[in-house]
Parts: structure tokens; C-alpha cells; sequence
């Protein structure tokens, strides 16, 4: 049985239709790139995953309507990753990685000092992971955008949810960082967990993910195999882009290189 499944899932929003009665499943220990140009659809397919936004069809996770499952159960279940980085109140990075285990406790929120065994384990491993354990005792408002990023990324991983949606989480990150990054989210895929990344990277998205989705107007353009996925007529038509792709380690790289010319939009109707 596959760990999540979705099945017709459409969005509208707005009286637009933002992502088109979309199929796939994704098992344990797999790492699945979102990929597509700007307004897409990824977020929107995230949030959808998440029980965030409202949505036609079938989302399941290890066999069971997400939208039936309650709601304390989902949010150790799923861990979410937003794309919006604001934080919102001055409280230490600590207790903002511990909020992660909130979905644990009974009654309210006490902080990471009160925390269990369990508990501290977690949020210290998740912050170690992610290289924020030293500032641990900072203010969360006053990191610089890619400390935020490693943060919230901490925030997620100590959720210890079977199922991580991660959207766009290198965008604000130094090349080494992503790297360590991406070198995170394959480390959990390894033990077990089912990963959706959204990425803009395309060289980070063939390298470190099993498959990809690229959608393009809210609907697939391709799943799969990275090789199938990034072929050139796909960048071109999702994208609009001529790319330079080559080996490095049997690995493959791809720089986005032009602006396709002509006009895409009859090949782009056609996807
Ligand atoms: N609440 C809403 N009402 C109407 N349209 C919306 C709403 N939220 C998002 N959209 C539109 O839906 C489309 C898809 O947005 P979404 O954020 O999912 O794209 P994305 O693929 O994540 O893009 P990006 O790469 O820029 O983050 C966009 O055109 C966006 O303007």
C-alpha cells in the first residue's frame, strides 16, 4: 500500500480552477521533487496535501481519507513546510523548533524548557540537523532569512511525521546549506519517511529526488523518473526555457540557459 495517495484532487480558489483532477502516489522512504514554473500550483497542491485549503477528490495517507482523520492524529501524521517565512512572535528559536511537538501534548503549549524526554530528543536532533542548534537561545524574529529557513525546517523535522511536505525550503539558503538540506530530506526518505519537496533548483531536484512532478497550470505535465521528467521539451514547454544539462559523477546537472523564443503557447495548451 502506498503511504499517500491522491486521487482526482482538484482546487479552486477564487473561481479558478488551480490544480486539475491530479493522480499519484508516493510509498515509504521516497523523495518526490514538486516542480513547475511560478503559479503552477505547487503551493497549492501542498496546502491541499496538508488539509489547508479546500479541495475536490481523494487524498489518503497509509489508507485513510485525510479529511476524516482527526485532527491532533493528522499533525503527527504530516508535517508542513510553508512557503511563507514570516514569524510571528519574538520567541526563542528553541521554542519555536519545539512547537513542532505540540501535536504530543495534552492541554496548551508550555515551551521547550518543559518539555518530555521524547520531546527534547527530537527538537534537539531536529536542530543539530539542520545547523541552528547555536542559536538556540535567539529570538526568532531577529535571524537573517536562511537561519529563518534552517529554523522552520527544524520546526517540521521534529514533528517526526511519517509523511513531510517541504515547500520550497532551499530557496533562501547559501549553496552549502542546500546542499546539507537536500542532504537532510534524502536522510529521511532513507529512514523511512515520504518526502515532497517543492523546488525551483532543477539540478537539486534531479540529484537528490526519486521522482517528479512537473506542473504546469495546475496540471501534470509529467511524473516519474528524473531523466523522463527533465527532458528538453518538457523545460521548454512547462517553463519556456532552453537548459544546458551534462554529467558530473554519473549525476546529472542541469543550468537553465535561455529564454526559449517562438511561441510556446500553442505547445503549452497542448500539455
Ligand atoms: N486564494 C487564491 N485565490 C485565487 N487564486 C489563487 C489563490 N491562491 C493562489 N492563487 C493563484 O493560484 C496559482 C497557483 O499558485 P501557487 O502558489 O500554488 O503557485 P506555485 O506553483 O506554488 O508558484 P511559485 O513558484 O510562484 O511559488 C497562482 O496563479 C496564484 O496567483
Amino acid at each position: 500500500m502506498s503511504r499517500l495517495e491522491l486521487v482526482d484532487v482538484a482546487v479552486q480558489l477564487g473561481g479558478r480552477t488551480l490544480v486539475r483532477e491530479l493522480s499519484f502516489q508516493i510509498g515509504a522512504g521516497e523523495l518526490v521533487g514538486l516542480i513547475g514554473p511560478n503559479g503552477a500550483g505547487k503551493s497549492t497542491l501542498i496546502k491541499a496535501i496538508a488539509q489547508l485549503l479546500p479541495y475536490r477528490g481523494t487524498i489518503r495517507l497509509d489508507g485513510e481519507s485525510l479529511d476524516r482523520t482527526p485532527a491532533r492524529e493528522r499533525a503527527r501524521r504530516l508535517a508542513y513546510l510553508s512557503q511563507d517565512d514570516r514569524v510571528q512572535w519574538p520567541i526563542s528559536v528553541a521554542d519555536l523548533v519545539a512547537l513542532g511537538r505540540h501535536p504530543y501534548r495534552g492541554g496548551w503549549w508550555r515551551g521547550a524548557g518543559r518539555a518530555s524526554e521524547a520531546d527534547r530528543h527530537a527538537i534537539e536532533s531536529a536542530m543539530r540537523a539542520t545547523d541552528v542548534w547555536s542559536l538556540r537561545a535567539r529570538a526568532s524574529d531577529t535571524l537573517s532569512g536562511g537561519e529563518r529557513a534552517r529554523v522552520r525546517l527544524a520546526r517540521a523535522l521534529a514533528v517526526e511525521a511519517p509523511l513531510l511536505l517541504a515547500d520550497e525550503p532551499v530557496a533562501a539558503l547559501d549553496p552549502r546549506h542546500q546542499l546539507e538540506v537536500m542532504e537532510l530530506l534524502r536522510a529521511q526518505a532513507h529512514q523511512g519517511a515520504s518526502v515532497i519537496v517543492v523546488l525551483h533548483d532543477l539540478t537539486l531536484a534531479s540529484r537528490f529526488c526519486d521522482r517528479l512532478l512537473l506542473l504546469h497550470q495546475g496540471r501534470t505535465v509529467a511524473l516519474g523518473a528524473v531523466e523522463t521528467v527533465l527532458s528538453a521539451d518538457h523545460l521548454r514547454l512547462a517553463y519556456g526555457i532552453g537548459a544546458v544539462m551534462g554529467k558530473h559523477q554519473g549525476q546529472t546537472y542541469i543550468v537553465p540557459w535561455s529564454c526559449a523564443t517562438g511561441d510556446l503557447s500553442s505547445t503549452r495548451s497542448a500539455i
